[in-house]
């Protein structure tokens, strides 16, 4: 198969690419288990890109259970070293308001139940996660949403985004103190899942889509499911539009990333010394470095 250099995990409410032409559904059985669904392999305007929706396709895998290293394992499998993360948050700041997109570029991992590294078993590594988010890959996706001149949303570039174990929503004590931290947005998903994109040398960036004001606001009602998802809704198609122009631009320029040679100082195990087992388990991620 073509190596595939982008890959979209979609989260709530996007389970679908719009646009993806020449489709095959790709099952991919990976050391970790299975990933969340069937891989949709397509080609937008000719390049060439990996699509998974993150919860399933029906939506039925809670934060907690997604099998993050099989989704990511899966997608550096086919190629991907490009991987934009689509994600409903909740808002912080006044400013950033339902509907609203935000380009995080720091995390906090506030999660307790996951599994954050696929070292272990014979083999160490410790890759540097000071920058998370792949600075040149959030730079298209902020192109991007120039291209589309969107009249209906605003694009916020920076914030921290909180990852909550969840499945239940926060506190109001646990939201006032998140904002107290200077916090700008909360989510459920997207650690490990940046962790484990920089172990496999694949360049993240999340396109946060603001669905509510989690339970801090006065003047807003606590969030619910079917507020965040119904506010989603109406993004969905704005995002879709930000994506294929994003595909585009990556496919025309695929900036170099840090992210791309993270193992290089941070493997610590040669792979010749690691049991024979554990190699084969990472080879999709270590296979330059044997
Ligand atoms: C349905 S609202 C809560 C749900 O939405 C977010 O998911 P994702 O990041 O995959 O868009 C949030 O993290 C929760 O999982
Ligand atoms: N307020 C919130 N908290 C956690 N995850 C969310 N996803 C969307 N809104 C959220």
């Amino acid at each position: 198969m073509d190596k595939i250099r982008i890959g979209i995990i979609g989260g709530s409410g996007l389970y679908r690419m719009e646009g993806l032409e020449n489709i095959r559904e790709v099952e991919i059985d990976t050391p970790f288990g299975k990933p969340s669904d069937a891989i949709a392999t397509g080609t937008i305007e000719g390049v060439p890109v990996a699509f998974l929706a993150r919860h399933g396709r029906s939506h039925s895998v809670l934060p907690g259970g997604i099998p993050y290293r099989a989704n990511i394992w899966a997608l550096k499998s086919l190629g991907v070293d490009y991987l934009v993360s689509v994600s409903a948050v909740g808002s912080f700041r006044e400013e950033l308001a339902p509907r609203h997109m935000v380009l995080p570029d720091q995390f906090i991992d506030l999660t307790r139940h996951r599994v954050g590294t696929f070292f272990g078993e014979g083999a160490v590594a410790h890759v540097g996660l000071s920058h998370p988010v792949c600075a040149a890959l959030s730079e298209v996706l902020g192109a991007a949403f120039a291209d589309c001149a969107f009249s209906d949303t605003v694009l916020h570039r920076g914030g921290t985004y909180v990852c909550i174990e969840g499945p239940q929503f926060s506190t109001y004590a646990e939201s006032q103190l998140y904002r107290s931290w200077g916090a700008s947005v909360v989510g459920m998903t997207n650690m490990p899942e940046a962790r484990l994109a920089r172990e496999a040398e694949i360049a993240y960036a999340t396109l946060a889509l603001v669905t509510d004001y989690d339970c801090w606001h006065p003047g807003h009602e606590a969030v619910t499911a079917e507020i965040a998802l119904g506010n989603l809704a109406h993004n969905a198609a704005n995002a879709q539009n930000l994506l294929r122009a994003a595909i585009r631009r990556l496919g025309a320029e695929a900036p170099l990333s840090k992210a791309h040679s993270a193992l290089a100082a941070g493997l610590v195990t040669r792979p010749a010394a690691m049991p024979a087992a554990t190699r084969e388990k990472l080879m999709p991620l270590i296979a330059k470095y044997c």
